[in-house]
């Protein structure tokens, strides 16, 4: 993907966006807590991003909202969904969904909502979901036992920036080769040039260890799965629950990992823990054999009645204190059996093995003396001995797991990508089983097929026929309402064409303008849309003004005049939605601007719901017969209006008051209430 070509990435975020590992899979799978992984992008420039990498995928120029209050409802229809996720992940996934009038972007997003609507979101698997989060790089781990050699500059630059957990060592020659193994424990060397040279040390001629990482850095990937550990844990534990096919083998995975210590170190493998532990306790251990022997030939000593000759005798008084010779001829069984006593609890302290035994034997070696000594030389060699082996066994457990993770490393990442996308799906089908929602039906000119679902022709429920455009809705209940949405009375309504709806003082009107603004918005993310059946056009813009909040100065009045002047120009394909524009200015006026805009829409293929108090007004002020819709009331109980939340079309709503005048002209009857009401 040429990352430029997306819409606002200029040449200074596409370096950032190749600093990534994967750029082009973060793009392509709208990954946005990866995308915010590049130097300098925050997570708002990250949502923009993948939108825009969608948007250049599906050849769609983005303009579907094209009002702040358009705006302000995708706004509120991602929230919904984003209160159903588990993982921030998932949230952020959430924020690249929006209204597309891309037909391949709708299907294609489609077509992963209807499988996610049939997810069963079951508390063990949202529980799992807690601990997941997109795996992260730990930091850098140098390595200082190891190291890289070359003679070569080119390589040298490459290998420093290819593996810069080690030191990467300029080396000409064998001599060089063997200062460097004098001082690293093990040196790999990167030119083919050194092959079968013969250097004392851990040297190793490796012209592909850079590209060997998980066997030139078994740290990297250890490291790598160490931090990781928790996160890959419950993607397994999401995918049981969940009864995913995961990526890798989750018992081989979870084996893998037991084997890991949070630092990185390799942990379970008994022998490296006994030389370990073997390293750690030998002072401990050569000390109390020490004490072993003592109290052996102290309890023999003690026991014993030593017949000293005179010429022994003379010899100890004129050699001063020396007994060792008498221990030695008195003593000498004795001695024997307390220093087999002292290197057999060394041995067996220690679990030394046969070789390492050896060298343990001549810890309590020499003369005979009291008390016995240890040989330092001999104890000294048996640490370089076991130092020696647990750092082998260690590189050797390090390699081997590193070998066995290697394989895992890439099922790893999607093992965790394909827990955290569970999370979008059950969300989105946590938001389709709250709001009782159906993927909605998208008919215009060339797809209607798919519209009609063999009720004949185009006649929806909602007694409509049902054209090349506009929206029908049935059963559609909002949840942007303030009342439970238990509460919300469903409402059907469809209009292909402009029209006005009327309608008493709190009907529902506005609630019905963002009903419709919230289904047509969802229905082009591709999300299911709250309604017991929807059919729409893919609308190319969806303009929704909100009412507004008094009338505006002649600035903000001119300002508001070219906007619908430039929203009439070229209106086909938009859905307008406009909330009591009549309160922009005063009345009379007000009726012929909307008249005046309901006639500049007149014959162009836009779809329009003008909420209005002035309809009878702007039907006279007009040149067309203009329709419109009511909101009735089907009466007064106890002073509170009861209305048919659903708007009835060609039928112009009493308002408030006349419906006020008519039930006084009814309780009370009398000229006055008569003569009012006959001026409705
Ligand atoms: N479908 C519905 N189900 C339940 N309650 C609703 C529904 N539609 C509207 N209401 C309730 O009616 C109230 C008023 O609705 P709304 O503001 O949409 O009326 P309106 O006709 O636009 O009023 P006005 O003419 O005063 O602007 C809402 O706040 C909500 O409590």
């Amino acid at each position: 993907m040429e990352l430029e070509a997306i819409p606002g990435v200029g040449a200074k975020t596409a370096d950032a966006l190749r600093e990534l590992d994967d750029p082009e899979a973060a793009l392509r799978t709208g990954d946005v807590a990866a995308i915010a992984r590049a130097p300098g992008v925050t997570h708002g420039r990250a949502v923009q991003i993948a939108r825009g990498a969608i948007r250049s995928r599906h050849d769609d120029d983005g303009r579907v909202l094209a009002t702040d209050r358009a705006r302000e409802i995708h706004r509120d229809a991602v929230g919904l969904l984003q209160d159903r996720t588990v993982t921030d992940y998932a949230a952020q996934r959430l924020e690249t969904f929006y209204p597309s009038a891309s037909r391949s972007r709708i299907e294609s997003v489609q077509s992963t909502v209807s499988a996610a609507m049939e997810r069963d979101p079951d508390p063990e698997t949202l529980e799992a979901l807690a601990d997941v989060e997109p795996l992260s790089s730990p930091p850098t781990v140098r390595v200082r036992e190891r190291c890289l050699a070359t003679a070569d500059a080119e390589r040298y630059a490459a290998a420093e920036d290819a593996v810069p957990e080690l030191s990467v060592e300029i080396a000409e020659d064998g001599r060089d080769l063997a200062e460097l193994a004098r001082s690293y424990a093990t040196v790999v060397v990167l030119d083919e040039s050194f092959a079968g040279i013969d250097v004392e040390g851990d040297v190793r001629v490796r012209p592909d260890a850079l590209e060997t990482p998980a066997e030139t850095v078994p740290e990297r990937l250890l490291a790598f799965f160490a931090a990781n550990r928790d996160r890959l844990l419950a993607a397994a534990d999401v995918h049981e629950a969940a009864g995913m096919e995961p990526a890798c083998d989750l018992d081989g995975l979870r084996d893998a990992l037991s084997r890991l210590d949070d630092d990185g170190t390799v942990i379970g493998d008994d022998e490296h823990e006994r030389l370990a532990v073997a390293v750690e306790d030998l002072d401990a251990a050569v000390g109390t054999a020490e004490s072993v022997a003592n109290d052996h030939l102290r309890d023999a000593i003690r026991e014993r009645d030593v017949t000293i000759e005179g010429q022994d005798f003379l010899s100890l008084v004129e050699q001063g204190a020396r007994v060792d010779s008498l221990l030695s001829r008195e003593l000498s069984d004795e001695y024997d059996t307390a220093l087999e006593a002292a290197t057999e609890h060394v041995v067996e302290s220690l679990r030394l093995d046969p070789g390492e035994a050896e060298i343990a034997d001549r810890i309590f070696r020499g003369d005979p003396t009291f008390p016995v000594e240890h040989d330092e030389a001999a104890v000294s060699r048996l640490r370089t001995e076991l130092t020696a082996a647990r750092d082998q066994r260690a590189a050797e457990l390090k390699e081997t797991l590193a070998a066995d993770l290697a394989d895992l490393r890439e099922p790893a990442a999607d093992l965790v990508h394909d827990a955290l996308e569970r999370d979008v799906e059950l969300a989105i089908a946590r938001f389709a089983a709250d709001f009782e929602c159906t993927l909605p039906t998208f008919v215009d000119g060339d797809d209607d097929a798919s519209a009609d679902d063999g009720e004949g022709g185009q006649t929806d429920d909602v007694g409509e026929d049902f054209g090349d455009g506009g929206f029908a809705i049935v059963g559609g209940r909002s949840p942007l309402l303030d009342v439970d949405f238990a509460d919300v009375e469903p409402v059907d309504y469809a209009v292909d064409g402009a029209t006005l709806l009327s309608g008493v003082n709190s009907g529902g009107k506005t609630s019905t303008l963002d009903l419709v603004a919230l289904v047509a918005i969802l229905a082009q993310m591709g999300m299911p849309v709250p309604a017991e059946r929807v059919r729409l056009e893919r609308f190319e813009e969806i303009h929704y003004y909100a009412k507004s909040q008094g009338t505006l100065d002649a600035g903000a009045f001119e300002a508001t005049l070219r906007e619908f002047g430039d929203l009439v120009a070229g209106a086909s394909g938009r859905l307008v939605l406009v909330d009591e524009l009549e309160s922009i200015t005063e009345p009379g006026a007000s009726a012929k601007i909307i008249a005046g805009i309901l006639e500049a829409l007149e014959g162009q293929d836009a779809t329009g719901v003008f909420v209005s108090h002035l309809a009878r007004e702007i039907r006279d002020a007009a040149d067309f017969d203009v329709a419109v819709d009511g909101i009735e009331a089907v009466g007064l109980v106890d002073g509170e209006l009861r209305v048919n939340r659903s708007p009835q079309k060609d039928h112009l709503a009493r308002s408030t008051p006349e419906l006020i005048v008519e039930k006084l002209a009814d309780e009370r009857g009398g000229e006055f209430y008569d003569d009012l009401l006959e001026k409705f």
